[in-house]
């Protein structure tokens, strides 16, 4: 009777083992990679393409970056079109996920003048992964923008939302015949706190606690004129999907206190639901909490009027409901203190407004980037909780990725524990009933990491920055992907051979 019993115990417990490694990924959906133009482009003053804020910032202070680099040539793919369509073909992509140069199509940011030899650029991009069948999404800002908006105030100023619905026209116009799937904007947080409220990116504003504030609100108006303009005089004829990619962390309460689950709120709002909130939920609008909380620091430190600007009824309403599907970028996330582990703020910003503090176990596994962690199961307690939170949205998980030193070369094990993980809980979210229809790696290829310059690497391809010709070869990571997305299943004990990297059949 005993062994009858331990037998039976064992045959589940074996059935429940083999249904988990069973586990498919249905088969529309979509694999892809991501990359950014001033990432990856090079060719950063050929062919017409205007100066852009970060070919002003690396060039005019130098320092600021890690290694003193620039992307004047990053990966260059201005030049590296067909090798860059192979790699993908190689990894058996669904989808390619892009950014286009604002200053590469109008180089003074205005539209009065086009630059077709930019345009050209992201034809043959276009035209060549169109051959293959793969499909491209396109993020029609990633950063950088052009110089002389800027030097006008940039997203500082209201008008940058005419600006950008300038730009965008010409571009759903010019690509748009082929290209389906657009986002307006890749993370409006690091666009708005980190470039406008505080130095760790261009512009570096640190603009008193105000200009991350403005930023938020021009860059909304911006993102829901562009979102109109596509249903209004691009979606009948072209019949694609435009939304908006958010940078969003997890952030869990250190303790199951009333309090620490308060600051976690507040800290999501602070991170993404200022942009979340007035695109995403029901009633439109800047959440609740924080308009309340900036109004009562704003007062303590001595501002005659809350320094977030309000949204008039007319401006909630046009924000409101303005995407057709949320790209997630996601990577890591922290444990959340009313009380405890409060860094020490220098300056007031969006942070000291919400002054909240951030822990992470040291168990989390490190990258070689001071702020990724892998935090487990982060990805889908952020997909099941925007699920839940703004109305059961289709989602695109538009990055996820994992750093590596240049020193760990093509045997990067960290990054396969990571995505291996990240994909369980692909599968995990899937299984909840999260409306997921795709994946994207950050990133492709090693490229230009902002601030880090090229001491962080990120890519599915080592990219030799020494050789002028900037050799792209396949990590250990890139033949796991593409095992992953050959099957549809995760195999944990899958060992690739790496000494030969292929296009399959069919790619
Ligand atoms: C590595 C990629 O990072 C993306 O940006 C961020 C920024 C901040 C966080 N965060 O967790 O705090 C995550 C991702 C960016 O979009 C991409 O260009 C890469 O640099």
């Amino acid at each position: 009777m005993k062994t009858f019993l331990l037998l039976g115990l064992l045959g589940v417990y074996c059935s429940a083992l083999s249904i988990k490694q069973q586990r498919r990924f249905p088969d529309d959906f979509l694999f892809g990679t991501a990359t950014a133009s001033y990432q990856i482009e090079g060719a950063w003053d050929e062919d017409g393409k205007g100066e852009n804020i970060w070919d002003y910032m690396t060039h005019n202070n130098p320092t600021v970056i890690a290694d003193e680099s620039n992307g004047d040539i990053a990966a260059d793919s201005y030049h590296n079109v067909e090798r860059d369509v192979e790699m993908m073909r190689e990894l058996g992509l669904d989808v390619y996920r892009f950014s286009v140069s604002w200053s590469r199509i109008l180089p003074s940011g205005f539209a009065n003048e086009v630059n077709e030899a930019g345009v050209d650029y992201y034809n043959r991009l276009i035209n060549e992964m169109l051959k293959y069948n793969i499909t491209p999404m396109i993020s029609l800002y990633h950063w950088d923008l052009p110089q002389k908006l800027q030097e006008l105030g940039g997203f500082a100023n209201p008008l940058i939302a005419d600006w950008f619905e300038d730009y965008v026209r010409v571009v759903f116009a010019k690509l748009g015949d082929r290209v389906k799937l657009w986002i307006t904007f890749n993370e409006p947080r690091v666009v708005c706190y980190q470039g406008y409220g505080s130095t760790e990116k261009a512009p570096m504003l640190n603009a008193t606690a105000v200009g991350t504030y403005m930023c938020a609100r021009n860059l909304l108006l911006a993102h829901a004129k562009a979102y109109r303009l596509y249903n209004n005089e691009f979606k009948t004829k072209q019949g694609g999907q435009c939304g908006i990619t958010f940078d969003v962390n997890s952030f869990k309460p250190l303790t199951d206190s009333e309090e620490d689950r308060a600051a976690a709120e507040l800290k999501r709002q602070a991170e993404w639901g200022i942009y979340v909130h007035p695109i995403f939920s029901q009633e439109g609008g800047f959440p609740k909490e924080l308009v309340a909380r900036v109004a009562e620091k704003s007062a303590e430190h001595g501002y005659p009027r809350t320094r977030l600007p309000q949204l008039s009824e007319e401006e909630r309403v046009l924000i409101r409901g303005t995407a057709d599907f949320f790209g997630v970028n996601h990577y890591t996330g922290y444990l959340v203190s009313a009380t405890k582990h409060i860094p020490e703020y220098s300056t007031v910003s969006l942070f000291s407004d919400i002054n909240v503090g951030n822990y992470r176990p040291p168990e989390w596994l490190q990258s070689a980037a001071s702020w990724l962690t892998l935090m487990p199961n982060s990805i889908y307690d952020v997909l099941t909780h925007l699920k839940n939170k703004y109305n059961d949205p289709i989602f695109y998980v538009t990055e996820n990725g994992w750093a590596t030193s240049p020193e760990v070369g093509l045997e990067d094990d960290d990054r396969i524990t990571y995505y291996r993980a990240a994909l369980e809980n692909i599968l995990d979210s899937l299984d909840a009933g999260v409306r997921l229809k795709g994946y994207m790696a950050w990133s492709l290829m090693d490229n230009y990491e902002w601030m880090a310059g090229y001491t962080e690497r990120f890519g599915l391809y080592e990219v030799d920055f020494s050789d002028p010709a900037r050799p792209r070869t396949p990590r250990k990571s890139a033949f796991v992907y593409k095992e992953i997305l050959r099957s549809r299943v995760i195999d944990h004990d899958y060992e690739p051979d790496t000494t030969v990297m292929t296009i399959d059949e069919g790619h």
